[in-house]
């Protein structure tokens, strides 16, 4: 019974009931990738310093990658910084951009060498346990560019990936604040479609609890925004605008896993733990085979269209090889 029971576990299992093959192996160790994404301010780089140090006394290696290439003082040593490689007053110099595009022009700059930061990482894989990635305070410089989907795909087809959307939550305590906030984690979730952690920090200067009460309850936001624009107050489309907006979030918030959290006293940063060991299962369950299908979708399609020229190239080489033979043909009769 114990040997039917274990051989569940071990399909390799031998008659005398020894593991053999490839079930008798440990998983490989892969670790988590996290990337930090939210508004300027919001304390990316403060819950970078506090993950950090939380992590450290748990023997949990973090393994540290800055693409903000703006930033003037980190309060960490990060493993790879983008500001060793791109130069950012040089580029707003030489390109005579202002601050927005030499960010943007710096990570695309940065983003040809990726392939490089890929093979760091999977010298480094085998010790680490969390990949921390710390992003531009100009979110649209990452989550709407296209050096920022190219980093974000190649790290989610190659480990778990998950998004970390910090929320300053003092400045999300208006229910329309709080909304666009909402819409933007909304535009990055579909444009990722990675799990997704709302991370509500600052949470010692105002308790998240009302946010997430918003998220949990529509008619608790309603009650909210009712109470900060009475009928009348607004333009006619507004109202029933906001109800739309409300009504498609909410099926979003069912997805959403908030956490609160606060970098400066490190409130709720085993909750953090505990959300990211859930969404790397959620990566493995839902996004991996999703990925696997779309990648091996891509490859019978591109296999179909080098069939397709092939047979072209068969056909033209047929049709020119009967012509020359008529040709030659013409040419005997002619003799
Ligand atoms: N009270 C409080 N202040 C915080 C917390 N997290 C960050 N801050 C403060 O918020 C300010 C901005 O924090 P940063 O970590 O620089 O924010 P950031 O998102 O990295 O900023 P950018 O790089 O400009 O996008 C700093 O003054 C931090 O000390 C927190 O949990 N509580």
């Amino acid at each position: 019974m114990a040997i039917m029971a274990t051989s569940l576990l071990c399909p390799d299992m031998n008659e005398s009931g020894v593991c053999s093959g490839r079930a008798r192996q440990a998983p490989a160790h892969v670790p988590t990738v996290v990337l930090l994404i939210g508004m300027a301010g919001s304390g990316k780089t403060t819950v970078m310093q506090r993950l950090h140090a939380h992590l450290h006394p748990q023997s949990k290696r973090p393994y540290i990658v800055n693409l903000d290439p703006a930033v003037t003082h980190l309060p960490y040593t990060p493993n790879i910084d983008i500001r060793d490689t791109v130069q950012y007053p040089e580029v707003m110099k030489q390109y005579q951009l202002g601050p927005n595009g030499a960010i943007l022009t710096s990570l695309n700059l940065f983003t040809t060498k990726f392939d490089q930061v890929l093979g760091l990482l999977d010298k480094r894989k085998d010790s680490v346990d969390y990949i921390l990635i710390d992003t531009p305070g100009q979110i649209e410089a990452f989550t709407w560019s296209a050096s920022g989907s190219i980093i974000t795909e190649a790290l989610a087809a190659s480990y778990p990936t998950v998004v970390l959307f910090v929320v300053d939550t003092p400045r999300t305590g208006n229910p329309a604040t709080f909304m666009s906030n909402m819409l933007y984690a909304c535009s990055i979730l579909y444009r990722t479609r990675l799990p997704f952690i709302v991370l509500f920090n600052k949470a010692d200067v105002l308790d998240c609890d009302f946010a997430i009460d918003w998220m949990k309850d529509y008619d608790a936001f309603q009650t909210a925004l009712h109470a900060m624009t009475p009928d009348g107050h607004d333009p006619p489309y507004m109202h029933s605008f906001v109800q739309s907006m409300s009504l498609v979030l909410d099926e979003f918030y069912s997805i959403l896993s908030p956490v609160k959290f606060s970098a400066v006293t490190g409130l709720g940063s085993q909750e953090l733990l505990v959300a990211l060991e859930k969404a790397k299962v959620e990566y493995e369950q839902e996004y991996k085979p999703e990925l696997e299908r779309m990648i091996a979708e891509r490859n019978q399609r591109v296999a179909g269209e080098k069939q397709q020229q092939l047979s072209k190239l068969m056909r033209d080489i047929k049709l020119e090889e009967e012509k020359e033979g008529k040709q030659d043909k013409g040419k005997g009769k002619q003799k």
